[in-house]
């Protein structure tokens, strides 16, 4: 898997929920393991980093905590990058509320929801894991968030540069199509099932992901 890289630098994007975290019926306990998180900042040392979420920004700092490394929140609508105390301060257009609908109200939710939205066509409804998400109705998702943190990296040639991006959700998919936009074959996506996807490579679960990340850790070092 790693032959392709050749003398190039591999940037890191990880997606959040599914990925570093396991799915968990509250998303306000989406935690990630200690494993995990030593693994992510093994990886952020050694690696330039960045975490791509359909969360918000404030929330997935919250969870991730780490100064060294990008974020983009919002599916690709906000982006900041590293700093020591980053203090984030940004507007805020996901919440944790009104979550856990009986499974029986489901369709009902999902016609409300729809037909509100579309009253306003500046924003549209998206289906993710068991959630419906209002986001601006505009072109930017995480594929654009990877292009533009890989442009802020000062990586803008594949001559010096592979991305690599591990994802588990649909909207992850944007993402594993700018990394094949980018002349790249490391697009991993998380999965116990087979599914339909544009990664070329599988991991079944966050403990496999995490265990990746230490591989990776190692293969730095070796070489
Ligand atoms: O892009 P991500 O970092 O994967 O974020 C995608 C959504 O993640 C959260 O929802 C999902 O995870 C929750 C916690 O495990 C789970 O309860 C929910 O069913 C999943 O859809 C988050 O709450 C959303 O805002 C993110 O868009």
């Amino acid at each position: 898997m790693m032959k392709c890289v050749g003398r190039r630098e591999i940037v890191v994007f990880l997606d959040y929920d599914g990925t570093l975290s396991e799915i968990v019926s509250n998303p306000t306990e989406a935690f990630m393991t200690g494993q995990m998180r030593a693994a992510l900042e093994a990886v952020s040392n050694k690696f330039p980093t960045a975490i791509l979420s359909g969360r918000s920004l404030r929330k997935i700092y919250e969870f991730v905590n780490l100064t060294n490394i990008y974020y983009s929140g919002n599916h690709g609508n906000t982006v900041i990058s590293p700093r020591k105390g980053n203090k984030i301060d940004m507007y805020d257009t996901t919440g944790d509320r009104a979550r856990r609908t009986f499974e029986a109200d489901a369709g009902m939710v999902d016609k409300i929801v729809k037909s509100e939205v579309k009253k306003y066509p500046d924003f549209r409804v998206m289906l993710g894991h068991e959630v419906l998400e209002v986001r601006p109705n505009n072109d930017l998702n995480k594929g654009t968030a990877l292009e533009l943190i890989m442009g802020k990296m000062g990586f803008t040639s594949s001559n010096r540069a592979v991305p690599l991006f591990i994802g588990d959700d649909r909207t992850d998919e944007d993402g594993f199509r700018a990394i094949k936009r980018s002349g790249s074959r490391l697009a991993i996506v998380v999965s116990t099932v087979p599914k339909e996807t544009e990664a070329i490579y599988s991991l079944r679960n966050p403990t496999e992901v995490m265990q990746f990340l230490w591989r990776l850790v190692e293969w730095k070092t070796m070489k």
